[in-house]
């Protein structure tokens, strides 16, 4: 019996499953994956991660069933197995597909949560939020807590914050990869050769970050340390005014969170 069941092996579910091998909070023996691109085969293998034949066979031998794909598919892909899902616990991160949204097509047996989760998990620095509202046994909600914890922070929120604080964490790296790209093109304008400016411009934003969350102090109190009167940083504050960068982010997560009413 494996601890859990990957379906789907891209991006966000690779990221967890590699994460928590490296984290060793599970064995890569512990864990199977299914994903219908024979590719991502490759990549379970690599890390030592059994591979499914199909859906099926990973059902049967897993303990946890991680639903990994795409919210589009989410229904046909589950559909056919929705049986076989009775008595089992199921750990979805597609987004929209939320406690009661799941309780619309799954067996009442079948037990499930939502957990939001971020790429940085498979460096160890992620921000999961995991509904309040699910239907798990309660050591294995504390199994899914500890797991999401050993690859980063941990929130428990209630449903109606899912998708709006979901849309800042979950979409938010690749906000902030922006940042950096465009911050790193400034200093290569400048003259910094691009590897150096990549590395002052991430490395500039972790520290800014960890400042704040171990400092607790507000964002405006730690810039106005860095803007000397009459100085360099000041006159880079007024051209992120004039090119209202703060407006653009505030639009930013609003037209991610009502990203289904733009399509
Ligand atoms: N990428 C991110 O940063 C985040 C993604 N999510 C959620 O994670 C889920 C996956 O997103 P990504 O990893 O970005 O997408 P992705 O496209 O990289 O991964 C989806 C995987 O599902 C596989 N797949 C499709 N149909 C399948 C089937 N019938 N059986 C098995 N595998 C199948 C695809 O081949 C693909 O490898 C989505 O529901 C998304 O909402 C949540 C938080 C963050
Ligand atoms: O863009 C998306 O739909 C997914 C959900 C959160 C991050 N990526």
């Amino acid at each position: 019996m494996k601890k859990i069941g990957f379906i789907g092996f891209g991006n966000m579910a690779s990221a967890i499953a590699l994460g928590i091998i490296d984290a060793k909070f599970l064995n890569a023996n512990e864990i199977i994956a299914y994903d219908i691109d024979e590719n991502k085969a490759e990549k379970m293998r690599s890390y030592h991660i059994d591979v499914a034949h199909d859906i099926d066979e990973l059902i049967a031998c897993s303990e946890f069933i991680f639903v990994g794909v795409k919210p589009q598919v989410v229904e046909s892909v589950l559909d056919p197995y929705i049986q076989k899902l009775e008595n089992k616990a199921i750990i979805s991160i597609a987004l929209g597909y939320d406690f009661d949204r799941y309780q619309t097509f799954l067996d009442d047996s079948t037990r499930h949560i939502f957990v939001m989760p971020n790429t940085p998990v498979r460096v160890l620095q992620g921000m999961s939020l995991i509904e309040e509202k699910h239907s798990l046994k309660d050591q294995e909600f504390e199994f899914v807590k500890n797991m999401f914890s050993a690859i980063g922070q941990v929130e428990v929120v209630s449903s109606h914050l899912m998708s709006t604080a979901g849309t800042l964490s979950g979409c938010g790296p690749a906000f902030v990869y922006m940042i950096i790209e465009a911050l790193a093109d400034g200093a290569v304008k400048e003259g910094v050769p691009r590897e150096m400016a990549y590395t002052l411009a991430s490395q500039t934003l972790m520290g800014a970050a960890k400042m704040q969350l171990e400092t607790h102090l507000h964002p405006g109190v730690l810039k106005d340390q860095v803007c000397s009167p009459g100085g360099s940083t000041i006159c880079g504050v007024e051209a992120l005014e004039d090119g209202k960068l703060r407006a653009t982010l505030i639009s930013a997560i609003s037209a991610a969170v009502h990203y289904q009413e733009k399509k």
